[in-house]
């Protein structure tokens, strides 16, 4: 796991993105450019407004961007998505509520024409993978936010993606379910090992599950440092205490003064 691979999976250069258009341009995203390797678990940290979602929606061919290139995996991002590269995981888990877990976590199976048997066998591994066997055939409203938002992870992974992308995941949870699902998210990583972007606001979130953090500035959004988190995996809640984690909080919360 790590940063040990050959050329990016995600390669950015010099990509800019504007809302609007005519004189009331927002310029979201100004001139970033950053690379990703292959299995690499990576943060985009930032104040609100800063591009982080544009930059995610961007990598996700949800937004096309309005200068510069984007590739995956030496392809573009359309191209990824149409080979089913990509699980998304939002801030709201969006689950179909008459729906039971299991069949939640099929769905995308189901509409790419997965057999029964096939999709059933993958409930199962994925419901286990993120601590939600015995919950399979319950409903989503009977699940707490964690619970729900481990269902849209297991969903996410479904089509085996390589890439992951998470969009403030875990933002409406409390700090302790919080700290409990980074604790969990790394471990269903460290089985399926893609590669992972993940948006957040919080630096002991980012300094806790990355392998780099892009530091992003707002108005317009610039990245603003590329900070390496050389804390050793398996990450542990102990490190929550260590001081190495603490420094590296501290560095990044300095990166920010002057922003
Ligand atoms: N659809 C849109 N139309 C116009 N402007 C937009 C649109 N989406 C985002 N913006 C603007 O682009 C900038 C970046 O927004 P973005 O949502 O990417 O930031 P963010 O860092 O994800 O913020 P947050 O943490 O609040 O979600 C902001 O100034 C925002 O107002």
């Amino acid at each position: 796991m790590g940063q040990a691979a050959a050329a990016p999976e995600i390669e950015l250069s010099g990509i800019s993105m504007s809302y609007g258009s005519g004189g009331a341009d927002v310029l979201a995203i100004d001139r970033i450019s950053l690379n990703i390797n292959k299995g690499e678990f990576v943060s985009l940290l930032g104040p609100s407004g800063c591009g982080k979602t544009t930059l995610l929606r961007l990598i996700a061919d949800l937004l096309q961007p309005t200068d510069g290139t984007l590739k995956v995996a030496g392809a573009s991002p359309r191209e990824a998505r149409l080979a089913q590269k990509y699980g998304i995981v939002f801030q709201n888990p969006v689950l179909y509520d008459w729906r039971k877990v299991r069949y939640n976590v099929t769905l995308p199976l189901e509409l790419m024409g997965v057999g029964k048997a096939k999709r059933e066998e993958r409930a199962e591994e994925l419901l286990a993978l993120v601590g939600l066997a015995a919950f399979a055939d319950k409903y989503p409203w009977q699940l707490s936010g964690g619970m729900q938002q481990r269902v849209a992870i297991a969903r996410a992974l479904s089509m085996e993606p390589e890439i992951l992308l998470m969009d403030e995941p875990f933002s409406a949870l409390d700090e302790f379910g919080r700290e409990r699902l980074n604790e969990e998210l790394l471990s269903v990583w460290s089985k399926v090992g893609s590669t992972v972007v993940f948006v957040t606001h919080s630096i002991p979130e980012a300094v806790f599950l990355s392998d780099r953090v892009f530091v992003l500035s707002p108005h317009p959004g610039r990245l603003s440092a590329v900070v390496d988190i050389p804390l050793p995996r398996p990450r542990t809640s102990e490190m929550r205490n260590d001081p190495a984690f603490f420094g590296l909080i501290a560095h990044i919360r300095d990166s920010f003064e002057g922003v």
